[in-house]
């Protein structure tokens, strides 16, 4: 028999669903997207540590979930090798699914992992709440009530990061990819270019590594948690050596170069953002996942905005005016899609290529 639970969030709203998932109490801070497909790549995108997920998409489960595989060494589906949400909540659960590569359904994946789904919500009558209110603070409640918990106190890139440094491929640039909680397909788009690759924790000091180009990575939680990165990149930018940033990437950038960062009233989830190169009239349409941006007025003369928000003019993405480094808020790799703005990737390399031609190298 399905179970009743219940979300509450922290302006004192008690909406009453059925379980699916796991039927355990579960706190985080609540964020909706509208993406309509990709839930398992979103559930699996460390960037979501901490939170609970609204999907305004009406219908979810239908064509359930992939079975793994791997895509030389990490995995070839996922965006990493567990589910990060805390929490999911949904409209309509569809019990049946059906898929080519379909291997279990939605609710078994999340009992896998422990987290808890609520269905049966007006979840886009919750999104209006949340965007006139901000993102808040919930928890779904099952048999135990539980204390409200704001994961952006904890250092949450810490708990994604990895151990220690993970080489992969044997391709003609040597990349330091910064691991802040990094997609799977982060590091499939690097290593389809030729690419040897060094992974490193998120507070290893990359300065110490003879690389051709950075790469900061994507993550969870609020960006000025990450001080030793932000003070490694301070020492990378004395070099000319290239370096491309996504998402949590830029933020760490911007705030690197001296900008700043604020959290957004409910942040950026969807597969359907549109960012405007600066200079043009060039509009792409981009996935999102992020609830902090970057404020450009505080960056100093060498940067300059590369991509802007067209919904609400934040700033997508910076450019130095004579180095070669850049980012970008979007998610260029944009596991699952739209991969319109993956050319980024050709540039960064570029970018490495020409570097080294100039050194002789
Ligand atoms: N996807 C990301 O890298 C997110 C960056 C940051 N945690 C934010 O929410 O803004």
């Amino acid at each position: 028999m399905t179970k009743q639970v219940k979300l509450v969030l922290e302006d004192g709203t008690e909406i009453q669903g059925k379980s699916f998932g796991a039927f355990t109490s579960a706190a985080g801070e609540v964020v909706f997207s509208t993406a309509m497909t990709g839930y398992p790549e979103n559930l699996t995108d460390p960037s979501f540590k901490g939170q609970i997920l609204v999907l305004t998409y009406p219908m979810v489960g239908n064509y359930g979930v992939p079975g793994e595989e791997l895509y030389e060494y990490v995995s070839k589906v996922f965006e990493s090798d567990k589910i990060h949400i805390s929490g999911l909540v949904i409209n309509y659960y569809s019990e049946e699914h059906s898929h080519w590569n379909s291997a279990k359904s939605l609710g078994d994946w999340l009992a896998e992992y422990n987290i808890p789904g609520i269905y049966d919500i007006d979840t886009r009558l919750l999104t209006k709440k949340l965007r006139e209110k901000g993102a808040m603070l919930g928890k779904i409640v099952a048999a135990d009530d539980i204390e409200m918990h704001d994961p952006n106190q904890d250092n949450l890139v810490d708990a994604v990061s990895i151990p220690e440094v993970q080489r992969y491929g044997t391709g003609k640039h040597k990349i330091v990819l910064v691991d802040c909680g990094t997609k799977s397909n982060i590091i499939r788009c690097l290593l389809q270019r030729d690419v040897e690759l060094i992974r490193v924790p998120w507070d290893y000091d990359f300065n110490s590594i003879d690389y051709d180009g950075l790469f900061l990575s994507n993550g969870p939680g609020d960006p000025k948690t990450c001080e030793p990165t932000i003070s490694h990149l301070k020492t990378a930018y004395g070099t000319e050596k290239p370096i491309f940033g996504i998402c949590l990437g830029n933020q760490l950038m911007g705030l690197a170069a001296g900008g700043d960062t604020f959290k957004l009233k409910y942040g950026h989830r969807s597969h359907n953002q549109p960012v405007l190169l600066s200079g043009t009239k060039q509009c792409y349409i981009t996935s999102q996942n992020h609830g902090f941006a970057l404020d450009t007025k505080g960056l100093p003369e060498e940067w300059e905005m590369l991509f802007e928000n067209l919904n609400d003019g934040t700033c997508e993405g910076i450019k130095h005016k004579s180095k070669p480094f850049f980012s970008v808020q979007f998610h260029p790799e944009a596991a699952g899609g739209p991969e319109d703005t993956e050319f980024l990737f050709d540039q960064f390399l570029d970018l490495v290529e020409k570097h080294k031609a100039e050194q002789g190298s």
